[in-house]
């Protein structure tokens, strides 16, 4: 569905992400893992378009389709192309309702504006019943559960998360990782997932890319995650 070959970012004149290479298999969930500030988030944004990349491709293959190279795709027609993105910070309109930050999602993606779907609603059914409660009036958790539905409102075929576990309590990440679950095995959403959290991460996702200071140094079947490499990488004290 999506293969980066080399892409190189920079902040300024730092070097932020190293010739990296992703594939992402249709069907399959992929998580990219790593220590904080290895480069996660930067892969995901240069993913999005929402940050240039200096060098590298990203090509975009669909069945039936020619393929097409991201980096020729403004971030705002990604979206269109089906390609939906749950930000860390969630970037929900505070001062709007439920259903008005879903209906902006909807004219954004290119839909008329037209009520939400009940199958919207039917994932996420404490949604409707806060339809006309603002964004600002949420909990953490509902906000989380309106960014998933912002993305899932254009029909994505491949949606892509970015540490969605951040700031969650336990009961609402097991939730969390239920739906991914169902979003990725019987919707058949591709799906690419920032994230720290181990027993998380094994539990939804299928394959791994492992970064370091802005480098891929492992990828594989999310089995294939033994103590040995994650002691190696995953643990400060070992960062080297
Ligand atoms: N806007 C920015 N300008 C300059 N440097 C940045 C910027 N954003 C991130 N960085 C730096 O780029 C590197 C990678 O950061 P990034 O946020 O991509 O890591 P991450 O793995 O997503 O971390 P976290 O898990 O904390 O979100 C870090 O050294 C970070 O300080």
């Amino acid at each position: 569905m999506l293969s980066l070959r080399a892409v190189n970012q920079y902040y300024g004149n730092q070097h932020t992400l190293w010739n990296i290479d992703l594939d992402l298999t249709p069907g399959a969930c992929t998580s990219v893992i790593g220590l904080p500030g290895m480069g996660k988030t930067t892969l995901i944004n240069c993913i999005t378009g929402y940050l240039p990349v200096e060098s590298g491709s990203m090509i975009w293959q669909e069945a039936g389709a020619p393929p097409r190279d991201l980096l020729n795709v403004r971030a705002e027609h990604r979206c269109a192309m089906g390609m939906g993105y749950v930000p860390q910070d969630r970037r929900i309109f505070s001062q709007l309702t439920v259903e008005e930050n879903l209906h902006i999602a909807m004219m954004a993606g290119g839909a008329a504006r037209n009520a939400v779907s009940q199958d919207i609603y039917d994932l996420f059914p404490e949604l409707y019943t806060l339809r006309k409660t603002r964004g600002a009036g949420l909990s953490e958790d509902n906000q989380q559960q309106l960014a998933m539905a912002r993305a899932l409102v254009t029909h994505p075929r491949l949606l892509i998360l970015d540490e969605p576990t951040r700031g969650l309590g336990q009961a609402f990440v097991h939730k969390l990782g239920n739906l991914i679950v169902r979003l990725n095995q019987d919707f058949g959403i591709t799906i690419l997932l920032a994230e720290q959290q181990l027993a998380f991460i094994r539990r939804v996702a299928d394959r791994f890319c492992l970064l370091h200071r802005g480098r891929s140094v492992a990828e594989g079947e999310v089995k294939q995650l033994d103590d040995r490499m994650l002691s190696h990488w995953m643990t400060p004290d070992s960062a080297r």
